[in-house]
């Protein structure tokens, strides 16, 4: 069968951010559930259906074309809409966030939400550190399910808590910025320590012929070879603490970066991202040790710009630590 006709309601990726040297730990790891079958309103029953939330029976819930038995709550959520959040863009090459327009996010009555299993599962494990991916079609709540975790963490955008999504209109729906104007990249196209020197406020040629003599240098130190004193001091300044950048200091403080519609961002993108947290935050665990959590609307679909579904996943397996489950058709 086609891969793109297989289908389970929310897929989801694990692991604690620290989890690059511990991935094998996770592969077959069996307590993420996967939901097989069709979706809901392909009308035939499937084993995923038994265990559909029951919250698209609620007035105030989705599509009623995806009523199904309900199932005995788990938990009781509350939840407010998000309230628009003006993101002040303030890093050098920083973009001016979008903000929401007026009403959109704050119009609505504020409703218990019983979170579903799946959903459950990841506010769990999100709350547990881990880095997680999670991933479903149109309206298996994923939107609701990041607005819970943003809850958990304070409700909005702050130092500790990146709220990004890789487009504007994404972004807006979960009161938060871009990733790009989050992370102070422009445009993102320059080379990954082109973008440390962005971030650094250095020219980017001298920031990278500074890097080349200190790896020089290092590589030296490694042959055991003797270093002049100027070099030894050399080595030991540190061309970030020159920077100012409010930028970096965002990088620095974060401790979980969120990231709704992941599957927009180009895979090379994402790797300079995730050097880019290493290097800034002088931590060589993935993402610099932010605990990232990313979502998306079924990636491997037919977005122009998508990341082909197995290098995101290989790319999240590594930033993460987890084997992507693979799900069939019954
Ligand atoms: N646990 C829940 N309880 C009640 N309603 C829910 C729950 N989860 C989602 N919903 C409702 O289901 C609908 C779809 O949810 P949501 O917008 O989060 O889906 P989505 O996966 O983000 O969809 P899309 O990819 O189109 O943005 C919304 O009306 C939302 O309020």
């Amino acid at each position: 069968m086609d891969m793109d006709n297989e289908y389970s309601n929310m897929e989801i990726l694990a692991g604690p951010p620290s989890a690059r040297s511990q991935s094998v730990l996770y592969e077959g790891d069996s307590d993420i559930e996967i939901w097989d079958g069709p979706p809901p309103d392909w009308g035939t029953p499937s084993r995923s259906q038994s265990r559909t939330p029951n919250w698209h029976q609620q007035p105030q819930a989705g599509p009623s074309r995806h009523a199904t038995p309900s199932q005995a709550p788990t938990a009781i959520v509350k939840s407010e809409p998000m309230k628009p959040v003006t993101a002040t863009g303030s890093g050098i090459n920083d973009v001016p966030a979008p903000t929401a327009p007026a009403g959109m996010l704050t119009t609505g009555p504020v409703h218990e939400l019983e979170l579903s299993p799946d959903q459950l599962r990841v506010l769990e494990k999100v709350k547990k550190g881990e880095s997680v991916f999670f991933t479903g079609s149109a309206g298996t709540g994923k939107s609701v399910l990041l607005r819970e975790i943003i809850n958990h963490f304070g409700g909005k955008p702050s130092n500790r808590l990146g709220v990004t999504a890789s487009t504007g209109i994404a972004s807006i729906n979960i009161g938060g910025c871009t990733l790009h104007s989050w992370a102070g990249i422009g445009l993102g196209k320059d080379d990954k320590d082109g973008l440390v020197a962005k971030i650094y406020g250095l020219n980017g040629k001298a920031y990278k012929a500074d890097l080349k003599e200190r790896r020089e240098l290092w590589a030296k130190k490694r042959r055991r070879e003797e270093l002049t004193l100027e070099e030894e001091e050399f080595l030991k300044m540190d061309p970030s603490e020159t920077s100012n950048s409010k930028v970096l200091e965002r990088w620095r403080q974060c401790e979980v970066l969120i990231i709704d519609e992941i599957s927009m961002i180009d895979g090379k993108l994402f790797d300079k991202l995730e050097y880019l947290g290493r290097k800034l935050r002088k931590n060589e665990l993935p993402f610099g040790g932010i605990q990232e959590i990313s979502a998306s609307s079924h990636p491997y679909r037919t977005r122009p710009r998508q990341v082909h579904r197995s290098r995101l996943a290989s790319r999240l397996r590594r930033s993460h630590g987890r084997v992507a489950s693979a799900h069939r058709s019954s």
